[in-house]
């Protein structure tokens, strides 16, 4: 059993780290683990349908590229045509400021070339986190508290490219050896082994009339997704092709976690994953080549 859930103790160093937003009280849930699907997240009351269970601020956060100079930097917000910084407010260039300026003395035009033409997503990831570990806004074992994927060799070996990529980004840019000392293969491929499994693809329910009828022109060329995002107590919640509890965006980056119906104490709060209208073979199928789990959903059991 993992050293992080011996006792109590253990339980309050995760919320400590799960940079939980507009609650001045703890939220109804506990990590602990589950029967079939390692840990897990629980109610510790009963929650009604519809409720917030919890806010939740992303660890790591990357706008998707086509996305890169339409959104805030920091929490995805569209920006106005006035913002001459790729910041919404000074609460969020604050925020980023010490990695972004990091992020800003280096040129990412091949690493992003690389990345667009091959249609990746977790570099940017990794390369966001790398900065903030430079400036000393994270660390190199930020994300060792997640499960990881298990990546083939083949996995592996594509990624050398990217990495190469990246290192030499910063070296380009008259970073150290010190300051990119963390920067090996080897945590390299232990950061996106966490990242593959537990990044969200962040779509922004819209708030405003303006908003909308801009997404639907946009999205006739774009993609929908308008970043990718990393969090923590989020990364806990286990998949059901039948979940009780669902995440969602509106504005930001800033997830709400709710409750799809009501939840007696004691339950398992479960997300959907996937597209759960799909059919049990194909949800199937991209559970376990996307997750690279088989799922043992009550739904999945009964074979609907
Ligand atoms: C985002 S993590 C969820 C938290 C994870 N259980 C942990 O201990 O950190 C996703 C992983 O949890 C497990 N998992 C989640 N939902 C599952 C399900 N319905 N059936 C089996 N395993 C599941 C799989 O190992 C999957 O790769």
């Amino acid at each position: 059993m993992s050293g992080l859930f011996r006792g109590r103790k253990a339980l309050v160093s995760i919320y400590s780290k799960c940079n939980l937003s507009g609650l001045t009280s703890p939220p109804p849930i506990e990590v602990r683990f589950s029967e079939s699907a390692g840990r897990g997240v629980f109610a510790t009351r009963r929650i009604g349908a519809g409720e917030l269970i919890h806010t939740a601020k992303p660890i790591v956060s990357h706008p998707s590229l086509s996305s890169l100079d339409k959104v805030c930097y920091f929490c995805f917000t569209n920006l106005k045509s006035s913002n001459l910084l790729p910041f919404c407010s000074d609460q969020c260039r604050q925020h980023s400021k010490i990695f972004y300026e990091t992020e800003k003395q280096a040129d990412w035009s091949a690493f992003h070339d690389y990345c667009r033409t091959q249609g990746l997503k977790y570099p940017l990831l990794v390369k966001r986190l790398a900065c903030m570990i430079i400036s000393d806004a994270a660390t190199p074992e930020t994300l060792d508290v997640l499960q990881p994927a298990t990546l083939s060799s083949e996995m592996i070996l594509l990624m050398e490219k990217e990495y190469q990529l990246l290192r030499s980004t910063f070296k380009d840019a008259g970073f150290t050896d010190e300051q990119i000392a963390f920067l090996s293969k080897q945590w390299y491929i232990n950061v996106l082994a966490r990242i593959r499994i537990n990044s969200f693809r962040i779509e922004l329910a819209l708030g405003s009339y303006e908003d909308i009828l801009l997404s639907a022109a946009a999205s006739v060329e774009a993609e929908a997704a308008v970043g990718n995002a990393i969090y923590m107590l989020p990364s806990f919640y286990n998949h059901d092709c039948d979940p009780n509890a669902h995440i969602l965006w509106i504005e930001s980056v800033n997830a709400k976690l709710k409750a799809l119906r009501d939840i007696e104490a004691g339950e398992e709060l479960r997300i959907c994953y996937i597209d759960a209208s799909m059919d049990h073979d194909a949800r199937h199928t991209i559970l376990f080549e996307g997750f690279g789990f088989h799922c043992k959903c009550a739904r999945c059991m009964s074979n609907d």
